[in-house]
């Protein structure tokens, strides 16, 4: 008998760092069902290595859901997800990607610092101890109680325990709600800092329904509404998707019939009339304050840009027929 062995090939060693060319985050199809719930309806999305990325919707729009799936916390009903080229398991697994949540994971008996250290010891490699503590800003805070600390605190403690991996994608998830504005700032300069260090190349997505948030630190902002992408670009492209601007003005006596009226001009979207502010959305602003100082009383008129929070509304509130549906 034949006493021939079959060489089996060791496995590859596993890679160190991320192929450079591949997206940070690709998404296709993606699709989470809990029953009759459908959270996340066929998301296509592709970040690319060093964005900033606000994930953007009101409660329930499948923020959480998606980035489930994007840490291997959850299977997808249907779609595939990559992160840095592999699998979301892949990923964690190789220090490419970890997250900051937003409740859980801490000790409130241990220090900050051996916090920090607790975590370290459960990587087979990672970043020095001191460098993640000043990044992410918990250096001067590390002899303190983790139950002593505050929201604030605790979530740039759970950043520096994020960081330790040196991750290539790091996914936060409403990650500063409940701090109060001081907090937030901190802890958002500190992201900031982090991801503006030359050469890191580190990708942010995170979660929010803060429209200032995103606004202020993501270089792009995704909006989602009932599990889709309805908008996706700079803040100020998102902005612009609602086209058109808001007009308003005083209109002493006006009635409802006659602010309705308002509403047969060319461009105009809405109109509303609370006291004696008429309020209106339009394409063709010009035409709608000729109208209203030639031939109505109106007078303090304003014409304003659509803001973020405008479009936010537009793009994510239910239209009659959904609500019927
Ligand atoms: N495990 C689950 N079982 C059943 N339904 C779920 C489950 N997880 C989420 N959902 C539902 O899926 C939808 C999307 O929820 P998800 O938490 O992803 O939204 P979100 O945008 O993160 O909202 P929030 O900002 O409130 O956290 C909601 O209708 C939610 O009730």
């Amino acid at each position: 008998m034949s006493t021939a062995t079959t060489r089996v090939p060791a496995p590859p060693a596993p890679a160190r760092h991320p192929d450079p060319g591949a997206p940070a985050l690709l998404l296709r199809g993606l699709t989470q069902r809990f029953g009759s719930v459908t959270a996340v309806d066929g998301i296509d999305l592709e970040v690319a290595p060093g964005e900033v990325v606000a994930f953007l919707g009101p409660n329930g729009a499948g923020k959480t859901s998606t980035l489930d799936v994007v840490l291997g916390l959850a299977q997808p009903t249907s779609g595939t997800v990559e992160v840095c080229g592999t699998t979301p398991r892949d990923a964690v697994d190789r220090g490419w990607i970890s997250a900051v949540m937003q409740t859980g994971g801490l000790l409130k008996d241990l220090t900050v610092a051996e916090t920090v250290e607790l975590t370290a010891s459960l990587f087979s490699s990672h970043q020095p101890l001191d460098a993640v503590m000043e990044r992410a800003g918990v250096s001067g805070i590390a002899g303190r109680r983790v139950g002593k600390c505050s929201g604030g605190e605790q979530q740039r403690l759970r950043f520096a325990m994020a960081l330790l991996p040196d991750p290539r994608l790091l996914v936060l998830d409403e990650p500063t709600t409940g701090m109060d504005v001081e907090g937030r700032r901190a802890f958002w300069k500190a992201i900031r800092d982090d991801a503006q260090r030359p050469h890191r190349g580190r990708t942010v997505i995170f979660a929010t329904h803060y429209l200032e948030e995103a606004d202020t630190y993501a270089d792009r902002v995704v909006l989602v509404s009932r599990g889709r992408v309805v908008a996706d670009g700079t803040a100020a492209q998102v902005r612009a998707m609602s086209s058109g601007r808001t007009v308003r003005a005083t209109w002493p006596g006006a009635t409802p019939a006659e602010v309705d009226r308002l509403g047969l001009l060319g461009g105009v979207e809405s109109v509303s009339l609370v006291g004696s502010t008429v309020t209106a959305h339009t394409t063709d602003s010009d035409a709608l304050a000729r109208h209203l100082l030639s031939a109505t009383p109106c007078r303090d008129l304003e014409v304003t840009a659509r803001g973020l929070e405008d479009t936010f509304l537009a793009l994510t509130q239910p239209t009659n027929a959904q609500e019927q549906r």
